[in-house]
């Protein structure tokens, strides 16, 4: 199948390697700088101190035509405008489909306008760093969760999970909401702590202190967010700090590095919703704004 990735970053140069065992896959970049680097020396693929060299298809996307059947959408949330721009403009994307893996749930709402054949959202469980425009890092293993947000024509997806790749799983969830749910509650929790406190996600365990906010935040969120099941997604998120320990979430990153960060598509999809339910929300709006802050500041910690 032809595959179109939108973006080469961390996430879109992992797919670019793992898809290209049983695809036909191009990654489409934005700057000319980094699809003349991909072009003149592939990509560096790099996991467990393992490195490998190989040729990837690379265009701009700005010469984008639709060609593709599946195209997968990895860049950040806040970067979807552009993306979707080009897709309104293009009379083939009809014929397309369409998968989203961005973080949080605030993208949602933009994806409604699009009329692609199959609109398909996802979740990352696995770990990527982008230490330079051609190479990257796969530092740690995980799955990447597919559900279908519109259409039923799935059998571009049907494919995807039909040629399984070693280490690097597809999982089919029928719920959309239920799969974005589950990861936005431990994005929101973890995110915004880790940053707002500086910290590595164990701290969140370790500290009785940062513990209590990590639980009374957990109960506010899962009242808005009207989670059925409590206590096992607290086991979960808890479970996923534990596994994480040693990581700084990618929101402390981003504002360790001076970049924007997705508290839009989580914590601001999250008081859409309270406001929607007439909810009080005082932790979220708090960490709102103690993270916008830190992105005005220029996120110096
Ligand atoms: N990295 C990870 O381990 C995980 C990431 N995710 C999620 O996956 C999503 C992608 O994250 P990640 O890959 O880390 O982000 P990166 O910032 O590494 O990559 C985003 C890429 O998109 C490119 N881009 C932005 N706008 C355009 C455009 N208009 N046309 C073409 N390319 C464009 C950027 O280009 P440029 O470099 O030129 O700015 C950049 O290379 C996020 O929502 C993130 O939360 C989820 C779980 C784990
Ligand atoms: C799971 C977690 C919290 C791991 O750090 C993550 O997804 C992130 O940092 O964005």
């Amino acid at each position: 199948m032809k595959i179109g990735i939108i973006g080469g970053g961390s996430i879109g140069l992992l797919l670019a390697h793992y898809l290209t065992e049983h695809h036909e896959v191009r990654v489409y970049v934005r700057s000319k700088k980094q699809m003349d680097k991909m072009a003149a020396e592939g990509l560096f693929f790099e996991k467990k101190k393992k490195l490998i060299n190989e040729t990837i298809n690379v265009s701009l996307f700005s010469s984008w035509s639709a060609e593709e059947e599946l195209i997968i959408v990895a860049v950040k949330q806040y970067q979807l405008p552009s993306v979707l721009e080009k897709f309104r403009e293009s009379n083939r994307l009809k014929n397309c489909t369409l998968l989203f893996l961005q973080n949080g749930m605030g993208h949602l709402k933009l994806l409604n306008e699009l009329n692609a054949k199959t609109i398909a959202v996802g979740t990352t469980e696995h770990g990527a760093n982008k230490i330079k425009d051609n190479h990257v890092i796969h530092t740690g293993d995980g799955l990447i969760n597919l559900s279908v947000y519109r259409g039923n024509n799935v059998s571009e997806l049907a494919e995807l999970l039909a040629m399984p790749i070693r280490n690097f799983p597809f999982k089919f969830q029928e719920d959309w909401n239920e799969m974005l749910l589950q990861k936005l509650i431990v994005n929101a929790v973890i995110n915004p702590l880790t940053a707002v406190l500086n910290v590595k996600n164990g701290m969140l365990l370790k500290n009785t202190h940062f513990n209590y906010l990590f639980k009374e935040y957990f109960k506010e969120l899962s009242t808005i967010l009207n989670i059925s099941n409590k206590e096992k997604t607290f086991r979960h998120l808890e479970d996923i700090c534990r596994k994480t320990s040693e990581n700084r979430s990618s929101m402390l990153k981003d504002l360790d590095e001076h970049r924007p960060t997705e508290i839009d598509a989580i914590l601001g999809f999250v008081l859409e919703m309270a406001k929607e339910k007439q909810l009080d929300a005082p932790f979220s709006e708090n960490y709102y704004h103690l993270i916008k802050g830190k992105e005005y500041e220029g996120g110096k910690n």
